[in-house]
């Protein structure tokens, strides 16, 4: 008989996240039946070496090739180092690493290979979570609202809140609690409402050789450049309706936008231009949220939470203010949706992602002797 991933009930699920930052690979245990949140489990981090990051960079923006196969192999072991500390899971959500994203020209492209995993972890994976969105017709991005759906049921939220992601990309998605399934027409929509901290970071690293702008203190000694912040806005992203989502790189020319700013004045134009692209994202809710709980890095930058708040008409606050851990929301996710996958469920929507009809997008693989519980 072997072992099987039960049909019903909670399971242990480990979710692992290698995000648009670069930065490491994010994992973390969920309890969950693939509807409801049970608990939360441990979770870990490991960080890229310095080599690593440079072998991910060069295959940015790449769809095949050797830069591709030397990213995917970094992708692997960084996640096997790290997803061997968790033994005793159900089942094994993996994202792996985004190296290019075009969903209605090439597609979308997460490198690291599942059956890869499966083989040197000895559990189901599941995998590739992007693609069938991607073929039926959506937007293969966001892919967490799903998962929110479920956090704001579990945090008791009765009226709409969102749960804003500021991670190397912004996204944002709007959570109606009232609809008791988040297939359920009307319980979500999500975006990415559009670069986020990537090109602080990109722009710090060029000028000043800083990984990032900790605690916001380049940004909090400069003055806004407003004219860079409108020509930004005016770029024709903004005023598309939602779902639509974004590459990494997809706006090449923001950085040049402040180039002849002071390091201050540029750092902190940049950051305004994140937090202006989320407060016109907003516009979009069908109605306004009891608050916007924020999620990834950027919560930890004083300077961009405070001209969030400034710009919202809600409060703004980090998911930790309601009981979640905004470093591990991401890869919880890919806990969940992977139980999702493996039960045969939705992951995403039309107002997720554009999908035609809800999908369940991924592969499982199982490694040897392990089944799929059929009844
Ligand atoms: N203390 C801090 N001060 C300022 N910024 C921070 C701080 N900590 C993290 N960040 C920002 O957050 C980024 C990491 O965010 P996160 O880990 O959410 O990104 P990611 O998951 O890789 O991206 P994505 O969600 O787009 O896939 C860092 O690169 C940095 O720019
Ligand atoms: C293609 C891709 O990897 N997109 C990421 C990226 O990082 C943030 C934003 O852009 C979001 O759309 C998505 O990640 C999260 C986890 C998501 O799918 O919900």
């Amino acid at each position: 008989m072997g072992k099987a991933i039960s049909k019903s009930g909670p399971v242990r699920a480990l979710g692992a996240m290698s995000g648009t930052s670069l930065d490491g690979v994010d994992v973390a245990v969920l309890e969950t039946d693939g509807r409801e949140i049970f608990g939360f489990g441990d979770s870990g981090y490991r960080p890229y070496s310095a080599q690593d990051r440079a072998t991910l960079r060069a295959a940015l923006g790449h769809w095949s090739g050797p830069a591709v196969v030397a990213a995917a192999r970094v992708v692997e072991r960084a996640h096997i180092d790290l997803l061997q500390r968790y033994p005793s899971v159900d089942v094994i959500g993996f994202h792996g690493q985004t190296l290019a994203h075009a969903p209605r020209l090439q597609g979308t492209l997460q490198v690291g290979d599942g059956e890869a995993l499966a083989a040197a972890l000895g559990r189901p994976v599941v995998w590739d979570f992007r693609s069938d969105d991607v073929a039926m017709g959506g937007e293969g991005a966001p892919l967490a609202p799903f998962f929110h759906h479920a956090c704001a049921r579990y945090i008791g939220a009765e009226a709409p809140v969102c749960f804003l992601n500021l991670g190397g990309v912004g996204n944002l998605t709007y959570v109606d609690p009232r609809y008791p399934r988040p297939e359920d027409a009307g319980a979500l929509l999500a975006f990415d409402t559009g670069p986020a901290n990537a090109p602080i970071n990109d722009f710090l690293m060029g000028r000043l050789g800083l990984e990032m702008d900790e605690g916001g203190r380049v940004a909090r000694d400069g003055t806004v450049e407003h004219g860079a912040l409108e020509l930004f806005l005016a770029e024709p992203y903004f005023s598309r309706l939602p779902p639509k989502s974004l590459d990494r790189n997809d706006f090449p020319e923001m950085i040049g936008l402040v180039t002849e700013l002071s390091d201050a004045d540029a750092t902190a134009t940049l950051t305004a231009m994140c937090a202006a692209a989320v407060a016109q994202g907003m516009e979009h809710c069908p109605e306004p949220p009891e608050q916007v709980l924020v999620t990834g890095g950027g919560r930890h930058n004083p300077v961009l939470m405070e001209m969030l708040r400034v710009s919202l008409d809600c409060p703004v606050e980090p998911v930790e203010t309601v009981g979640l851990d905004g470093d591990m929301l991401e890869a919880q996710a890919f806990a969940y949706l992977a139980v999702r996958v493996a039960r045969g469920m939705a992951t995403s929507a039309p107002r997720t992602t554009g999908v035609r009809a809800c999908v369940g997008g991924g592969i499982v693989t199982l490694p040897d002797g392990w089944r799929l519980e059929t009844s």
